[in-house]
């Protein structure tokens, strides 16, 4: 029998497949069992948590030799997976070749396909062979026939199929995405995001970690976790969604300067990040956003979203009290409009704290998966060693928005005009122009003349700098379960345990 650490407690939620054991010959030559007629046996694989929100897949094997126990035992564990009704059976998965380190195939083969084997899901696998190939083919594929689709990648190959199920959600629907304040059908199919590109950030602000296995079994167990995703429009055009970074000045020139380097893979980003460090450039433009009233929380919180959190709890709620009403949920359009113009070195919005290996507690660290708000933080104008300090504080546990030079707003929708486009009378809508009473008086309009930066848009670039931006709460599902707190010492503790039934 393999060896079981005391005390181990496995929710049935959390047992991947259960199978019946050929025992070989010297696995019945252990100890008591040798003397035994030809036991029957079988197996019980389940999500072990490790340190660091890290899963694995551990197994245990039960043996006696009354083989009609032993099938009631393996008919009773079947039976109670069959109950798990939130566990996808068919999955539709697309795998980006050359994302990240180029491993996207082999960690797929390797790691993944084998415990969906187990898990006894069905695949299709689609292996992409030019960008956008995913999000096209979503357009075309019976949606209806899976639970699930799964993308191997970074966040670039999430972004695509995202954008795939979206947009292929509103077509059905008849629903005109370039229209601002067109109605969005919400989309149910839940996406899986094996990590395999260079950032990860989305996966590793959901589930904790950026580990292929991990992920797979978050997959397999059929987690659900709803995300918050923006809608970028310029003027009357629709541009993009984003659910992790909307980033302008550092965060979009970075990207820009990266895009050049792929062949350089995941180092790009720290050889464009410190060019673009070098480069010191800051941005004029009007910020007017509208302040997220809704939710209770504050991006200056210590406390940060957690599986099971109350305030994405309570915004889902709301969300449902508003579908019920709908008609009065228009109000907000009317509701206060902040201004502030200034010289800026980075804009940044986010929907989620953004954390990843570079900086695991993020650009926002109380920022919440699925409360219907992006925080939205100015970085002004100041030294380079300010804002080294500054990012610095990304990276350890000091507070990174107590600085004078930055501020930092819990938003429901924005919108940005460059001093450029301002100054061509771009026609973008007027609400920031109407308030420039409003304008920071500490850091007036000067006549800095820098070219527009651009938007780093979940790691891809927009065509335009003037934007809107309006957040969808809840908009898209995730197998995840946001980030367990404590998860080892948790794992121990359910009503619904194995143990229960032995
Ligand atoms: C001194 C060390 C300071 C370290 C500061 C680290 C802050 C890192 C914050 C990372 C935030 C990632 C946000 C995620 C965005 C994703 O939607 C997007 C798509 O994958 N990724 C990127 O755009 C890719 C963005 C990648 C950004 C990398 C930034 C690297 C900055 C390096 C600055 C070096 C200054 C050194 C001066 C001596
Ligand atoms: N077969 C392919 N050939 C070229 N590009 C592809 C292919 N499949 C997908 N792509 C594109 O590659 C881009 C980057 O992919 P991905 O996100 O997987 O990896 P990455 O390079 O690590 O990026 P990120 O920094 O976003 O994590 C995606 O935007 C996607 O559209
Ligand atoms: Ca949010």
């Amino acid at each position: 029998m393999s060896p079981v650490p005391e005390n181990c407690f496995v929710p049935t939620s959390e047992i991947i497949a259960v199978e019946e054991t050929e025992l070989n010959k010297k696995q019945r030559n252990i100890g008591k069992w040798q003397k035994m007629a030809k036991p029957h046996a079988f197996t019980v694989y389940y999500v072990k948590k490790a340190r660091n929100h890290r899963w694995r897949c551990s197994d245990v094997t039960f043996w006696c030799v009354d083989e009609h126990l032993c099938n009631q035992w393996i008919q009773a564990l079947k039976e109670l997976l069959e109950m798990q009704k939130s566990r996808p059976k068919q999955l539709l998965v697309y795998i980006n070749p050359y994302g990240g380190k180029r491993q996207g195939k082999s960690i797929y083969e390797q790691k993944v396909a084998p415990l969906f084997s187990l898990a006894s899901i069905s695949t299709d696998v689609v292996i992409t062979e030019h960008a956008n190939h995913a999000k096209d083919n979503l357009f075309e594929v019976n949606i209806n026939k899976y639970d699930g689709v799964v993308c191997v990648g970074g966040d670039g190959m999430f972004s695509e199929v995202m954008h795939g199920l979206i947009g292929r959600m509103q077509k059905d629907s008849g629903i005109d995405q370039n229209n601002p304040k067109a109605p969005l059908v919400q989309c149910n199919i839940r996406i899986g995001i094996i990590p395999a590109g260079s950032t990860d950030c989305i996966c590793y602000s959901t589930v904790g970690i950026s580990d292929p296995v991990t992920s797979a079994l978050h997959i397999i167990v059929g987690d659900c976790q709803p995300l918050d995703v923006s809608s970028v429009h310029h003027n009357n055009t629709f541009l993009k969604y984003s659910v992790s970074l909307l980033g302008y000045g550092f965060y979009g020139d970075i990207l820009k300067d990266s895009e050049k380097k792929r062949w350089m893979g995941p180092m790009r980003y720290d050889y464009s990040g410190f060019k673009t460090f070098l480069s010191h450039h800051y941005y004029e433009g009007t910020i007017s956003f509208q302040p997220a009233k809704h939710t209770v929380g504050s991006p200056r919180d210590k406390d940060s979203c957690r599986t099971g959190c109350y305030i994405c709890k309570k915004s889902e709620q709301q969300l449902a009290e508003q579908h019920k009403e709908c008609g009065l949920k228009h109000e907000e359009d009317e509701e206060e409009w902040k201004v502030i113009k200034g010289k800026f070195l980075a804009i940044n919005a986010v929907n989620m704290s953004c954390a990843c290996p570079r900086s695991p507690k993020g650009l926002s660290p109380a920022a919440h998966l699925a409360d219907g708000s992006a925080d939205l933080i100015l970085v002004r104008k100041c030294s380079r060693f300010d804002f080294l300090r500054y990012l610095v504080r990304h990276t350890n546990q000091d507070d990174q928005f107590d600085f004078s030079f930055v501020d930092v707003y819990r938003v429901k929708s924005f919108q940005f005009t460059s001093k450029l486009s301002e100054d061509n009378e771009s026609n973008v809508t007027d609400i920031g122009k109407k308030r420039f009473g409003q304008f920071c008086r500490d850091h007036p309009a000067c006549c800095c003349n820098i070219a527009n930066s651009t938007w780093n848009c979940d790691g891809e670039t927009l065509d335009s700098s003037a934007i809107q931006v309006r957040v969808h709460c809840q908009f898209v599902k995730l197998f995840a379960r946001g980030i367990e707190e404590n998860s080892k010492d948790e794992a121990a503790y359910s009503q619904s345990s194995i143990e229960q039934l032995l």
